[in-house]
């Protein structure tokens, strides 16, 4: 038997709050531990670095992309720059290649 985990839970640096109140920031890029995210399903969000929760987020899809194929859409999706983009990825998640995209919207 198996057992399915969904989760609940996501967390965000506190530096991209803002952009996804004011539906800037459309998705964020994970690594595999954090892939299981399921569409259709909730998400409640609060900071990494205080724990404070501060919205929703309804998980819309959940996409496998390698790290050299991260476009100019996506860097619009996150409200960055494509070398912004590249930038950040690289210091949250350095030397990883395989990557997913989530889509959100938030939950009003
Ligand atoms: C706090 C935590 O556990 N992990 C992450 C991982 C990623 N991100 C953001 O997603 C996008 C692509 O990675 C960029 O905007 C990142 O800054 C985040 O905010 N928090």
């Amino acid at each position: 038997m198996s057992t399915t985990i969904i989760p609940t839970e996501m967390t965000f640096f506190s530096r991209f709050e803002s952009d996804i109140l004011s539906g800037k920031k459309t998705i964020t890029i994970r690594d595999e531990a954090e892939s299981y995210y399921v569409p259709g399903t909730t998400v409640d969000v609060s900071t990494y670095e205080e724990g404070r929760w501060f919205c929703r987020l309804n998980i819309l899809t959940v996409d496998p992309i390698a790290f050299n194929d991260l476009n100019e859409f996506h860097a619009q999706q996150e409200n960055m720059t494509l070398a912004e983009l590249k930038a950040v990825i690289h210091d949250i998640y350095p030397g990883i290649e395989k990557l997913y995209v989530v889509n959100y919207a938030l939950v009003k």
